[in-house]
């Protein structure tokens, strides 16, 4: 269970306040309008951003200042992060290694991965020789190795036109059920919300909401969501 309790994060003029819990294995959407603090979230979730104050908790476990390698999440960004210069197999090695010392039995479950995501026989190339939507699928790939109890997406694959993108997010769901994840997903597009998350999380006016179930928030929608949903 992820546990955000007062947490409060300051970016300048910017403040967004979050308090409230996601079960383990639990799908969540973020929505809210442009600038809202959506990202912001994600980022102190991950550790990229330092809140001014409140807490943390994976299950009993404080992380609120463990460092974002050591807590127990992968997140996967718009930009893929991969490594120009290392291969696919590499750039999927680096969720096991940091330092690249794979063992063959890692090498092993590198191919797993690629098969599993679709990559069979790529491994060599490097991310440039390779589609946006195959590159979306080593990201992926990297986040299914490290195996992560929670899985923050924010818009990864928002570059992709519409069916590539609901078919990674499918394999996203397909893969956050089998390794029982916890997924928090940043969206813009309801329809995503509604395919995937059963439960939303809203942001608007400095506050990231407590989850409520997607179709109901997305029916009716409260004023400060309804403006920016549209009709
Ligand atoms: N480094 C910073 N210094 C000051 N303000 C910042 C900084 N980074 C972001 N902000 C502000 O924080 C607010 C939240 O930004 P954030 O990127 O989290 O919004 P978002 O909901 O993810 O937006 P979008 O949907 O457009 O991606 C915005 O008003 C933004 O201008």
């Amino acid at each position: 269970m992820l546990t955000l309790d007062n947490l409060t994060i300051s970016q300048g003029e910017f403040r967004l306040v979050a308090n409230l819990t996601l079960a383990t294995g639990s799908r969540t959407a973020v929505i809210g309008p442009s600038g809202a603090g959506k990202s912001t979230l994600l980022g102190a979730i991950a550790g990229f951003i330092a809140p001014s104050a409140g807490r943390i908790l994976w299950n009993e476990t404080e992380i609120t200042r463990t460092p974002p390698g050591a807590r127990p999440l992968s997140i996967l960004f718009q930009d893929q992060n991969l490594f120009p210069h290392l291969s696919v197999a590499q750039n999927i090695g680096l969720g096991i290694s940091p330092a690249l010392r794979l063992s063959r039995a890692d090498h092993t479950r590198i191919e797993a991965a690629l098969e599993r995501t679709g990559l069979a026989g790529l491994g060599a190339r490097k991310p440039a020789a390779l589609s946006g939507g195959q590159q979306s699928r080593v990201a992926l790939a990297r986040a299914l190795l490290r195996a992560k109890p929670l899985l923050l997406l924010d818009e990864p694959f928002s570059a992709l036109g519409p069916a590539l993108k609901s078919e990674m997010l499918s394999l996203v769901a397909e893969i956050a059920q089998e390794q029982g994840t916890t997924l928090l997903m940043v969206s813009h597009d309801p329809d995503d919300a509604r395919a995937l998350c059963p439960q939303t999380v809203p942001v608007e006016n400095g506050t990231a909401h407590p989850p409520q179930p997607t179709d109901a928030l997305l029916d009716n929608p409260p004023p400060a969501l309804r403006a920016y949903l549209g009709p």
